[in-house]
């Protein structure tokens, strides 16, 4: 155990579980501060605080008392982890019955200090519980009444919309949840379109987004993302429709940040509860990414009368912070009727029964309607194999992964870790056309040569970790090469991932770029940017590094064509059914796992569990 991370203060159980790894120093000092202050001697309270903090660490909301021993410890530097089940738990109902008279949970004569809620066995920290209980209370309101719509208007552009991809002349066969969700969209003042990689959501936004204009001419939309990367996709992709679909005007979107106008130095956004966003309709797109703080501050900041629409993919890994909320609203009981303006627009798509390309509507789905929720599932961009092996990983059926990892399908392959020949030759060959465009001074073809194919870890460090992989990709390419790559200066075809937003030069955290020949002798950064490349001088780069491997987290958002996903070893508790599908809807043409079986059957079994009360409806 590293000595830093054992807190000096901490002692008896406390100090155990410190030194057992579940718990981090700073848990057990936030714990024991909140414990002096609120005068609570009981080391039961001690612990469950401590690990109420670990929990919005670890990304969940609180912590579920009914699940405390369910915690997950890593192996150590300096030997095997521990079993959590041989550490001196108190008793399960020692801990809630200390908690229920707990100064910390119901106030006492030190002050109005109040920090922990306990509520259904779920214990919270305060501003968490009152974030959850503002997105509630807010969403609950949105539901209660629906916007006004003109059916006629809404039909007929439905109709001209949603036609049939081969034969035009014709309307899509029914089902069809593209158009479902368009008019959910407009039937709801908050709803949600689900769905994987090239499902058509942003297809399906755009067209909304023209119906919605339709409906009210002079519609003043704001388009989100939560990273700047995800924002720029977004423009891109609903700009490319604009035309098509009928769109008064090219769109800009921006990052939520951005849109709820963060001040630099403070916690309060220009746009809150007392002042609203000035928008008739905003999207979020990538909203898996979105954590439970900023979506409440986004639902204080949205007109009661605006329509919100969240775009994403609720499988995908969570955001970094606290909070699952896409999968919770996804997850969350319906309430209230349907709206009956669907049956009457959408009537046939509701009814259909199951046609060759799209299933018919499972009462679960149609359940879903009611609170304004669609998953598109027919998938538009890649057929094959990739898009089955992500569904058997979200239906957590391991056998039929690895039947389909070992199928010798052409777009997929399972390798063992030390069978790496195929990952050096997609490195060598794609730093060879990204260099040979980068000295060219060819920025596009660097930037999509660079696409081709990308290395994801699962970990940062560690021989299963980026760093690690990233120094191997360096060895091939510079043996390949004849030559060694330098890490510490500037090349051509050098790639670049940008690890800070930096609003002053519009480059953004986890932004890809490569290094091209500027043509008179000068380097210069070249970033994908829609149709024409962003340059920047790389005096101007702030927060940058080489990028031969990156983590899975880091690639939410973007897309290659080929990737190769190393697996840690099985026991990581990194290794999630939420990262093997991240990772696997990364590829547009092919995925290599490079891992043992044990691996990718832990990875399939295991879900993210992040413990929060809005799914309890
Ligand atoms: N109904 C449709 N008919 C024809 N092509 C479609 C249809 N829906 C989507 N597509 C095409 O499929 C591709 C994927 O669509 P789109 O980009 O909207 O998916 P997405 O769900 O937003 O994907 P991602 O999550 O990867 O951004 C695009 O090329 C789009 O033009």
């Amino acid at each position: 155990m590293i000595e830093a991370r054992v807190a000096q203060r901490g002692k008896g159980v406390l100090r155990e579980f410190n030194e057992a790894g579940v718990l981090e120093a700073a848990d057990v000092h936030v714990a024991l501060r909140l414990a002096t202050l609120g005068g609570e001697t009981r080391e039961p309270v001690h612990l469950a605080t401590a690990l109420a903090v670990r929990a919005v660490r670890l990304g969940s909301v609180c912590l579920d008392l009914n699940r405390i021993r369910e915690v997950h410890v890593d192996e150590r530097p300096d030997g095997p982890a521990v079993d959590p089940a041989t550490l001196p738990w108190p008793d399960d109902s020692a801990v809630t019955e200390a908690l229920q008279s707990s100064p910390l949970v119901v106030g006492g004569d030190k002050g109005p200090l109040r920090p922990l809620r306990l509520v259904d066995n779920q214990l919270y920290l305060d501003r968490y519980y009152r974030q959850e209980q503002t997105v509630r209370r807010i969403l609950d309101a949105r539901a209660t009444g629906h916007p006004a719509v003109d059916e006629g208007l809404l039909l007929a552009g439905l109709d001209e919309l949603f036609r049939d991809h081969q034969d035009p002349s014709r309307p899509s066969a029914a089902p069809d949840r593209q158009r479902i969700a368009a008019a959910v969209a407009a039937a709801h003042w908050t709803s949600v379109i689900a769905g994987g990689p090239g499902t058509g959501k942003t297809h399906t936004v755009a067209r909304v987004l023209a119906l919605l204009e339709r409906q009210h001419p002079g519609l003043r939309i704001g388009l989100a993302a939560p990273t700047g990367k995800a924002a720029a996709r977004l423009e891109e992709s609903v700009n490319e429709q604009v035309g098509v679909v009928g769109l008064q005007s090219q769109l800009s979107a921006m990052t939520l940040h951005r849109m709820l106008g963060w001040q630099r130095g403070t916690s309060r956004f220009r746009y809150n509860e007392t002042n609203h966003l000035p928008y008739d309709v905003i999207v979020v797109d990538e909203t898996s990414m979105v954590s439970l703080t900023m979506m409440c501050r986004l639902l204080e900041a949205v007109r009661p009368e605006a329509r919100l629409i969240l775009v994403g993919d609720p499988d995908q890994l969570a955001s970094v912070d606290a909070g699952a909320v896409l999968a919770d609203l996804v997850a969350r009981p319906a309430a209230g009727a349907e709206n009956p303006m669907l049956a009457k627009v959408v009537g046939a798509d509701l009814s259909a029964t199951d046609d060759p390309a799209e299933a018919a509507l499972s009462a679960a789905e149609r359940d879903r309607l009611r609170k304004g929720m669609i998953r598109l599932s027919r998938g538009r961009r890649f057929g094959g194999q990739i898009a089955q092996l992500a569904i058997a990983v979200r239906d957590s059926d391991p056998d039929r992964v690895l039947d389909i990892l070992r199928s010798g399908a052409p777009d997929v392959s399972f390798v063992d870790i030390e069978d790496v020949a195929g990952v050096r030759a997609d490195v060598v060959s794609t730093s060879t056309e990204v260099t040979a465009a980068a000295l060219a001074g060819d920025a596009v073809g660097a930037l999509r040569a660079s696409e081709k194919h990308r290395l994801l870890c699962a970990h940062r460090d560690g021989p299963f970790g980026a760093s690690w992989w990233a120094r191997n990709a360096m060895d091939w390419i510079g043996e390949a090469a004849g030559s060694r790559l330098d890490p510490d200066r500037w090349y051509a075809g050098q790639p670049l991932l940008v690890t800070a937003n930096d609003h002053e030069t519009r480059i953004y955290n986890g932004d890809t770029g490569v290094v091209v020949s500027g043509g008179d002798g000068e380097l210069i950064a070249a970033f994908a940017r829609g149709k024409e490349p962003y340059l920047l001088r790389l005096g101007h780069l702030a927060l940058v590094q080489t990028v031969y491997a990156m983590t899975i987290h880091r690639s939410q958002g973007s897309q290659y064509h080929r990737v190769s996903v190393i697996l840690p070893d099985a026991g990581s508790s990194l290794l999630t059914r939420e990262l093997l599908y991240t990772a696997i809807t990364r590829a547009r043409t092919h995925v290599r796992i490079v891992g043992t079986e044990d691996a990718v059957r832990e990875g399939v079994e295991r879900q993210v569990s992040r413990a929060s009360g809005l799914r309890r409806g």
